[in-house]
């Protein structure tokens, strides 16, 4: 005999722990659920089993788990990485919070080769190759993408079946197809006209202005023009400011999804919490879903707005969304229609300020295209030239250091000759993608928009387009694309002829630049505070 009857029971404890070690390492458990069968086993374990026979249980249970997420039975065993994020997705949500994780995940690239394991079950991959293959059709959203509180409600940014998500597209793309986005033209002209006059309203004694707000509350009220048609909502920030802090709620609502994403357990269980980042996101879905509400009740909006391309649903293509449905994608749109294009332009207008001569070159081409201020109606075609874009292109570069994760399918897929097992959670690292000078040479660091245009930075100079992976790319691209270059060109277009500016003297570059970070959302520390002098018509312009 190796061991007493008296040590039976204990042995059942290690064997029950590593039992339920294997049961939750093949099946996924709803957190909430989880959450409610673990307070009912412990109390059952509180009232039945011996307080050491639980603790020996437990122990087995993470120790077992633990364990083998280090030992080389795991299937990512070969990848290198640092050995503590192994342990648990916590670390890596952990380091997503602090909003540095693309600099820091630079650094492991740097450290550990292109392939790096930075979870039990994750993979960061640095490979200009791996794009097409982890944003291509076989690789599914994973449940870092789960409807908030599993309401069952379908929106096109959240994880579903891939044919309900097809036919979901269809309604987005003819939402924001090219003819579509020339319909929403007037809110473009009436709100920019209208940003011109709140940034001058804004101004203090200095002649100072708070950039970053004034460009956040015109890309909120031009989506709430462009949703809803103006109707029910009371999207006004640029008159009204943002007492409800929707611009602060809708960026802690992104940045819970992509830190607590890692760990979706606990984001299930975050959702009925009262004090976290899925607070925000339920918060925000209640002010979008009323202002939907609103809008359905008026059936005659005036002009074309998107929501009325989702009622006008193809019968053809069989998918009607639900008034529930349309509540959530209300919030898809409003968040991802105006954090997305805001934080970029701050960013744009931060670069062009920050790199004079960019911006006077960007300042005479306006000139040249809108001698006249009476001209400044500002045709999206006229916009569309190569310098502008350029600007754009470079700003995209530099300031989307996304970690977009998905999942790798039955039977696996292979990156560079590497083979990856099913099940594996994979993102491209695309900040070290978007800085390699593989793809961006020379200066991948610095803001040089001349790498865009024909003949790029001379000889021997490198761009590869496709490393861009500001919208990704694939089944789930952003259908907002093309809308939000509208944006982009009108705004800075409008800005530049409008203004010159400059950082205000207690600003200094280097701040600002620490102070920017990505949860997902681009979250900035330091507001863009400028100095604005009226350039030529200023308010007067007219459209
Ligand atoms: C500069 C502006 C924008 C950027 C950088 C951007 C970026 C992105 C990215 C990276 C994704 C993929 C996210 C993921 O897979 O986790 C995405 C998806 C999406 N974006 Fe955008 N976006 C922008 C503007 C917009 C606009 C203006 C709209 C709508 C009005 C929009 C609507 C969406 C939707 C609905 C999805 C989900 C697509 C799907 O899963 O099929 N975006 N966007």
């Amino acid at each position: 005999m190796l061991w007493s009857a008296g040590e039976t029971p204990l042995l059942i404890a290690v064997f029950a722990g590593v039992a339920s070690w294997r049961t939750l390492n093949r099946f996924t458990v709803r957190g909430d659920y989880a959450l409610v069968l673990l307070s009912a086993s412990l109390v059952g374990m509180y009232l039945c089993v011996p307080l050491n026979l639980s603790i020996v249980f437990f122990t087995s249970l993470v120790l077992s788990t633990l364990a083998y997420r280090l030992s080389p039975l795991h299937p990512l065993a070969s990848y290198p990485g640092p050995v503590t994020w192994r342990f648990s997705s916590m670390v890596l949500a952990a380091i997503s919070s602090t909003g540095y994780r693309h600099l820091i995940l630079h650094e492991l690239h740097k450290k550990y080769g292109d392939f790096v394991r930075i979870g039990p079950n994750v993979l960061s991959i640095n490979s200009f190759n791996a794009a097409s293959v982890i944003y291509g059709p076989k690789l599914l959203k994973g449940d870092a993408y789960t409807s908030p509180g599993h309401t069952g409600d379908v929106a096109l940014f959240f994880k579903q079946d891939p044919s309900v998500h097809s036919k979901r597209k269809v309604l987005w793309t003819n939402a924001l197809s090219n003819s579509a986005i020339q319909g929403y033209h007037n809110a473009f002209a009436k709100r920019t006209d209208q940003l011109v006059q709140c940034i001058e309203s804004r101004l203090n004694e200095e002649g100072e202005v708070n950039l970053s707000d004034c460009i956040n509350h015109w890309t909120f009220d031009v989506m709430g023009d462009v949703m809803f048609g103006g109707a029910g909502t009371d999207l006004e920030l640029m008159r009204d400011g943002d007492p409800g802090g929707l611009v602060q709620i809708g960026k802690r609502s992104e940045a819970g999804l992509d830190s607590l994403g890692h760990i979706p357990w606990l984001l299930d269980i975050m959702w009925y919490a009262s004090e976290s980042d899925a607070v925000n996101l339920r918060r925000l879905r209640e002010v979008c879903g009323s202002m939907m509400r609103s809008r359905l009740q008026h059936k005659n909006v005036d002009k074309q707005d998107l929501t009325s391309y989702f009622l006008d649903h193809d019968i053809r293509v069989g998918d009607r969304p639900t008034p529930s449905d349309m509540e959530l994608e209300a919030l898809v749109a409003v968040q991802g229609g105006s954090d997305n294009p805001g934080s970029q332009l701050i960013m744009a207008m931060f670069l062009l300020i920050t790199n004079p001569n960019v911006l006077r070159t960007l300042q005479t081409q306006l000139d040249d295209i809108f001698p006249e201020s009476t001209q400044w109606h500002l045709d999206p075609r006229a916009l569309a030239f190569p310098y502008l874009d350029a600007v754009i292109n470079e700003t995209f570069r530099l300031s989307s250091p996304w970690l977009l994760p998905r999942v790798v399918p039955k039977g696996g897929i292979v990156i560079d000759g590497c083979v990856i097992p099913e099940d594996t959670i994979v993102a491209l690292a695309s900040y070290s993608q978007h800085i390699s000078e593989d793809n961006f040479f020379p200066d991948p660091l610095s803001f040089r928009p001349e790498r865009w245009l024909p003949g790029g930075l001379g000889p021997g100079s490198v761009l590869k387009k496709t490393a861009l992976t500001t919208f990704t790319a694939g089944p789930h691209a952003c259908p907002g694309k093309n809308f939000a270059m509208v944006q982009m060109r009108h705004l800075i277009a409008r800005l530049v002829l409008n203004f010159d500016l400059a950082l205000c003297p207690h600003l200094s570059p280097e701040e600002f630049m620490k102070g920017f970070k990505n949860i997902r959302s681009n979250i900035f520390d330091e507001p863009l505070m400028v100095t604005v002098t009226e350039r030529r018509g200023g308010k007067n312009a007219t459209w």
